[in-house]
């Protein structure tokens, strides 16, 4: 039963997160939106027949992502229906996502005819130059056999309100495999000093115990495996290493899981890795050079999607990275970063429509996992020098970065207090890693450069293209 697929439904909107929402949409997007009333029995009974409409715009197999399909609750959301003037329930707008920003000009179409979907998404095709067959048995029978994975209520993605470890577990060991399945590949210094500082990593700050030490085992037979004057690794020694320990296997993707076989997984899980990685690195003064050399590395020699490697290669040589010196400065500019390729991402899917219609890409964290994240307004100092883009929400970076740690950091079995002292206690850092951490603390001198170049980076990176990770494994 369709109707129980709250996945395909219209997005429910609030006034906190509506504005935001709206404006990380593509600008060439169409928005239709319902102004309606809980209470209200005739939004009652449209309630099934826009539903409909959702689930012909979002829904498999034929997704058309060039509409969006919202819906406002005017009985809890009384200012935002005072704003567009909505006098009776339900009442239909649509427009492009800047059409909305009535107080700037903004203008919406009315919609007027019957309330039934048919009508409705020719109406909407009308506005968008579009001829949309709608039929109603022929999309039926197409949601049947489309049986996509998140069908029923259960199942429908829910908002995560930590990271999935299992996830991590699995981009981990699947990074590993890939590592080792490069074969004859695998060679040359910079790859075993990406591989070393990679390990190295992994075994001071991975979530799961027994991956930090599956990584502490390697990183200790490495001379062995792949002495320093050997031109290669030794695939097959390597391939027997058990990266998360043995008897350890793949599962299923959690927060992970796409609502298609081939969306999602790895490299989502490959984030949360990364993430992970940051917010749990100590000390939190100086860790963040080493957490940036050692990803940079590991993204420019291992990430086999060449288009990820480059753009995230360009984004880790700007000036911003170069002065990641603290924890803080790592898990930001990972969240930025990421923000950037999700930017670059719903702009490529908006076009080719390959995207996971249950998961778009937004600006994140969305308000309702963090609604402090988000200042309406800012106060000068957290945002100085920061560029504000249409698709860049104002961030409040101390919450940010709060939320981070909280989201990212705090799962793991090992505390962060327990985690060996990197450069207080240990030598033989790769010159790489040394030479980043000079670096660092030689521009944490300058205050707020840091904010600037962030500022510079996003103006100029804010265009850019690349292949989908779904379809790396
Ligand atoms: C290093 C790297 C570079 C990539 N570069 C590209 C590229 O150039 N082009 C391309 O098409 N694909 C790229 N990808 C793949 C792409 O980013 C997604 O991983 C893929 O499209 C799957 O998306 P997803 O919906 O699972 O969410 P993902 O973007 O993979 O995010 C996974 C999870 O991380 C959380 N998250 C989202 N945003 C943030 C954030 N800003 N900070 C912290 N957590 C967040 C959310 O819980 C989300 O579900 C890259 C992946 C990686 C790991």
């Amino acid at each position: 039963d369709e109707s129980e697929d709250i996945a395909l439904k219209p997005v429910d909107l609030k006034k906190d997160g509506f504005d935001v929402t709206l404006q990380v949409l593509p600008s060439g997007r169409g928005v239709l939106m319902e102004f309606y009333a809980a209470w209200c029995p005739a939004c009652k009974h449209f309630q099934p027949h826009y539903d409909k409409v959702a689930e012909y715009f979002h829904g498999t197999p034929r997704p058309k992502p060039e509409v969006y399909v919202a819906r406002v609750d005017c009985a809890t959301e009384g200012a935002l229906c005072t704003l567009y003037n909505i006098g009776h329930y339900p009442t239909l707008k649509f427009g492009r996502p800047a059409d909305f920003e009535v107080s700037k000009g903004g203008k919406l179409e009315d919609y007027s005819g019957v309330r039934a979907e048919k009508e409705i998404i020719e109406w909407v095709g009308k506005l968008q130059s579009t001829a949309y067959d709608f039929d109603p048995n022929r999309e039926a029978q197409a949601f049947q056999q489309a049986a996509p994975v998140a069908k029923k209520e259960e199942d429908a993605p829910k908002l995560p309100q930590r990271v999935d470890l299992n996830d991590i577990e699995s981009s981990t060991i699947l990074s590993f495999r890939y590592i080792v399945e490069m074969g004859d590949g695998l060679s040359g210094l910079e790859k075993r000093q990406a591989l070393k500082d990679w390990l190295d990593l992994l075994s001071r700050s991975h979530p799961l115990n027994r991956c930090a030490q599956g990584a502490k085992n390697a990183l200790d037979s490495l001379p062995k495996i792949w002495p320093p004057d050997a031109p290669g690794a030794s695939a097959v020694a390597l391939g027997q290493i058990k990266i998360c320990g043995d008897g350890v296997s793949l599962k299923e993707w959690g927060s992970c899981r796409g609502s298609r076989e081939t969306s999602r997984g790895y490299t989502c899980g490959l984030w949360l890795l990364l993430h992970s990685l940051a917010a749990r690195s100590s000390p939190p003064e100086t860790v963040g050079a080493f957490w940036m050399a050692a990803v940079k590395q590991f993204v420019e020699q291992f990430f086999q999607c060449s288009e990820c490697s480059q753009h995230f290669g360009a984004m880790a040589a700007e000036e911003a990275a170069a002065a990641v010196t603290t924890k803080r400065d790592a898990v930001l500019w990972a969240w930025h970063a990421h923000n950037i390729v999700n930017k670059r991402v719903a702009d490529e899917e908006f076009k080719d429509h390959s995207g996971d219609p249950f998961f778009p890409k937004v600006q994140w964290p969305p308000p309702e996992l963090c609604p402090l994240c988000r200042a309406p307004s800012v106060t000068a100092g957290a945002t100085a020098g920061k560029a504000s883009t249409e698709a860049e929400p104002e961030w409040n970076e101390d919450e940010v970065y709060r939320f981070m740690v909280r989201y990212y950091g705090d799962a793991g079995e090992k505390a962060e207090a327990a985690s060996v002292a990197y450069f207080g206690g240990r030598k033989g850092l790769s010159s790489k890693v040394d030479k980043a951490r000079r670096h660092g603390y030689t521009i944490a001198k300058v205050g707020g450069i840091a904010l600037v170049a962030l500022a510079v980076y996003v103006l100029a990176r804010s265009a850019g293209s690349g292949r989908k990770g779904a379809s790396i494994l």
